[in-house]
């Protein structure tokens, strides 16, 4: 089908209209003839732009294929995805790069944005290939070392400068490991204690935000703060912005929704880094995400083996699946509550997570001209979850048999259906 018309759809502005898409692209008027596609009922979104995708390949493709992440992505409503470098080997170099990206291309159902490691191995003793991976064929835009932070402050320093010539970004892990103690793996708090695990406290992720806007103050560079999770961090954020400096930061769906009291049955699908939050953080991040504190969602789709969680809570892999539940989830925590409206999500999922990656195509307005990247929603349609219906090779989703929105009906990536519910 290379010419349609969406009648009667909704657009995050509030309006009903007909999209009509021809070769691609969003057109005046699609030649004679063209499908209708009845959409009434409906909301028309710019395809969702996810920022922190763990996509497993290479090296661990019995959790996640680029093919496999790339389906669980487009049954999201997302057209865009940026892989993370945390692969085995590490994306550290221009032909790893590429070759992500070639995996990326072959799939074909979201565009795979590959972003670089910014140190070796993500030993974080010596910077990687970065410009090389900017002028290969994968363009890598992004660099983040995530899974690991990035402790040495004049490592940091220097990639941050490497990166401004070309208006790159570095997307930090923030998380002081000194700060920590051994086997830490949940919120330091009352819980932890009685639960008697060990505990990452909030300050160790302030810190290293704090410590890196003053390096991206100081390098005039553009840095962003991958999945946030404290109001410490949060406020550290809001000042730096206030202050001019160059900072983004992302959310994940899951810290929106879920919080430590999750972990009281040592259920390992809920363990993940950075750890859930009480209440009072959760509240921040929500008022966050909807003044613009915090700019994007992000998924930090997490796929992992059942080897690898069928473990001592201490001992488990951390890491929660995303993409198939992230629309859902900030329905259901920004858009019930009235704290965000579709125009709102639209800029934290599409524009401004496009806008961070510098990515062409997509996060552009519904408008004639633009590419037809887009997402159908049913705003009132809700089921529960079953992560057995996945298109991931993973299963540790953590809304399992939660009732919460299900929004998705079809999304295109210039033109062509890449999901559609059955
Ligand atoms: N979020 C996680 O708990 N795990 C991520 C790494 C990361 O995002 O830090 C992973 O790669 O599994
Ligand atoms: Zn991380
Ligand atoms: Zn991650």
């Amino acid at each position: 089908m290379t010419a349609y018309v969406l009648s009667g759809v909704s657009l995050p502005d509030g309006a009903t209209t007909d999209l009509h898409v021809a070769d691609g692209h969003l057109v005046d008027e699609a030649p004679s003839g063209a499908e209708r596609v009845d959409c009434s009922g409906l909301l028309a979104l710019p395809g969702l732009v996810d920022v922190h995708t763990h996509l497993r390949e290479p090296g661990r493709e019995d959790a996640e294929t680029v093919a496999s992440g790339a389906r669980a992505a487009a049954r999201g409503g997302f057209t865009a995805v940026l892989a993370m470098a945390n692969t085995q080997p590490v994306t550290d170099t221009a032909e790893k790069a590429e070759h992500i990206h070639d995996l990326g291309l072959a799939a074909g159902v979201v565009d795979v944005q590959v972003i670089g490691a910014i140190t070796k191995g993500l030993r974080g003793e010596e910077l990687a290939e970065l410009g090389l991976m900017h002028r290969s064929r994968a363009g890598v835009t992004m660099f983040s070392d995530d899974g690991m932070c990035v402790q040495d402050a004049s490592l940091m320093r220097k990639a941050l400068e490497w990166v401004r010539p070309f208006d790159g970004v570095i997307a930090q892990h923030s998380q002081e490991a000194t700060l920590a103690g051994p086997g830490a793996c949940c919120h330091e708090g009352e819980l932890s204690g009685r639960l008697g695990l060990g505990g990452w406290p909030p300050v160790a992720e302030s810190v290293i935000i704090a410590r890196d806007v003053m390096l991206a103050e100081a390098t005039g560079s553009r840095l962003h703060v991958c999945h946030i999770t404290t109001a410490e961090g949060v406020e550290v954020v809001r000042w730096a912005k206030a202050r001019g400096i160059n900072v983004t930061a992302e959310v994940t769906p899951h810290h929106l929704l879920l919080g430590t009291e999750e972990l009281v049955d040592y259920d390992t699908v809920y363990k993940v880094n950075p750890p859930l939050r009480t209440s009072e953080h959760i509240e921040a991040l929500r008022a966050a995400l909807a003044d613009g504190t915090i700019d994007a969602v992000a998924t930090d789709h997490a796929p992992h083996a059942p080897q690898d969680k069928d473990h001592a809570f201490v001992d488990a892999r951390p890491g929660m699946l995303g993409l198939e539940q992230a629309l859902s989830v900030v329905i259901e925590t920004m858009v019930k509550p009235g704290r965000l409206d579709w125009a709102g999500v639209a800029d934290r999922m599409s524009h401004t997570p496009a806008r961070i990656a510098r990515l062409a195509g997509h996060g552009r307005p519904l408008a004639v001209g633009e590419p037809a990247n887009l997402v159908l929603v049913d705003p009132e349609r809700m089921g529960t979850v079953d992560r057995d219906a996945s298109a991931s090779l993973s299963r540790n989703n953590p809304y399992h048999g939660r009732l919460l929105p299900d929004p998705v009906v079809a999304t295109y990536l210039r033109g062509r259906e890449t999901y559609r519910r059955a």
